[in-house]
């Protein structure tokens, strides 16, 4: 299959490596940033390049493309993309409202073509992992679900205008990171009744938050919370599950992605160490295994792992998570639309 990448900025490599390890071939790259564009021509071999992504779309042999721009432009190109027939993995948040992404799901449907959301976390073998253990019911029931990606942009004052500037990137670590931690905990925890959470500016001069917290309660009466922070040290993205049988912890800590298993084989003292299985995930890949699966839901060989409706439901969690800050109260998502 051949595809292109639109935008040739740091995560259209994830793509590009995905799509060599699943057997397709990336023939076109389109990007307004010419260094960019030519860098990665010359790294990859690309044939065609455009600066104008209305001409790379025209291209007749490309099947798919991933839409890799700044979250401002992910409506317009994925539009844009299924209405000449294109499959489109689209990087998160799926749009920045809620009427843009239900106008990119209709478009697609009616395209008939797929659109998959890149929250490549439900890709990972933790994730994916810990799903199957939840799904078996070996946890019990699910009494806690917390959620955290956090960083500092390598120690770095600046942070890139596609992520630090409001009408670009459309929000900061609560929308960047937080989409994808408010995913997990659907994916996890079932739907999210209410939403109380609180953002600040705290770390660098920019125009968006980049630190986040939000305290869910779901509609499975489970509580949680997520964190969602540019104001860290270092790297950590990490899920901790808690149920009335046992509990699933995972970290990437330290370079070291590991999910802990621990529950109790027979009823005994209160505080003695359960017994615990430990998975190592260390060196699998998150992008390619998402966009496997993309490639495999356009050949019809499996559902996408992440719909339109994911990427909105995300999205709609992440303008509650807003409106609860702004208003400093929490905000129950059943009567919340997000319009
Ligand atoms: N799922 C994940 O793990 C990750 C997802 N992301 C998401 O991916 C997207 C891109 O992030 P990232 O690659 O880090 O950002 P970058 O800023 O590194 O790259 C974005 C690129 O898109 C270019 N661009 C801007 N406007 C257009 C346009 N109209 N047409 C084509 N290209 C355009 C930019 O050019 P210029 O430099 O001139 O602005 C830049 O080269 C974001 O939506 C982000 O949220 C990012 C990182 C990880
Ligand atoms: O998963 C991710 C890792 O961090 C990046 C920068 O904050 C995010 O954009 C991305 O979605």
């Amino acid at each position: 299959m051949k595809v292109g990448i639109i935008g040739a900025g740091g995560i259209a490599l994830s793509h590009y490596k995905g799509y060599v390890a699943g057997g397709a071939e990336v023939v076109a790259l389109a990007d307004i940033n010419p260094a960019a564009l030519e860098a990665r021509q010359r790294e990859w071999n690309i044939p065609q390049v455009f600066s104008d992504y209305r001409d790379l779309l025209k291209l007749k042999e490309i099947e798919a493309v991933s839409v890799c721009t700044p979250n401002a432009l992910h409506y317009p190109v994925t539009l844009a993309a299924v209405r000449v027939g294109k499959h489109v993995l689209c990087e998160k948040p799926i749009s920045l409202s809620i009427r843009e992404a239900r106008a990119m799901i209709r478009a697609a449907a009616r395209a008939g073509v797929t659109l998959q959301i890149n929250h490549h976390l439900r890709s990972n073998g933790a994730a994916f992992k810990a799903k199957q253990i939840l799904d078996s019911g070996a946890l019990g029931r699910v009494t806690f679900i917390r959620l955290r990606q956090a960083h500092d942009w390598g120690g770095s004052p600046q942070v890139r205008d596609s992520f630090g500037k409001k009408a670009l990137a459309g929000g900061g670590t609560l929308l960047d990171n937080g989409c994808h931690m408010f995913d997990l905990a659907r994916y996890f925890g079932g739907p999210v009744e209410e939403i109380f959470a609180r953002v600040a500016s705290l770390k660098f001069p920019i125009e968006v938050e980049d630190t986040a917290h939000a305290s869910l309660r779901f509609t499975s009466g489970a509580i949680g919370e997520v964190e969602a922070s540019w104001s860290a040290t270092g790297w950590e993205e990490g899920f901790w599950i808690y149920g009335t049988e046992g509990a699933l912890e995972y970290t990437n800590r330290l370079g070291k992605s590991v999910l802990r298993h621990s529950f109790r084989t027979s009823p005994g003292t209160t505080w003695a160490e359960p017994d615990v299985a430990l998975y190592d995930f260390a060196g699998a890949s998150n992008h390619t295994r998402h966009i496997d699966n993309f490639l495999a839901a356009i050949r019809g060989e499996r559902p996408v792992i992440c719909s339109g409706e994911d990427g909105l439901e995300a999205v709609r969690l992440v303008l509650a998570a807003y409106e609860s800050a702004r208003l400093n109260q929490p905000i129950r998502l059943s009567g919340f639309r997000g319009d």
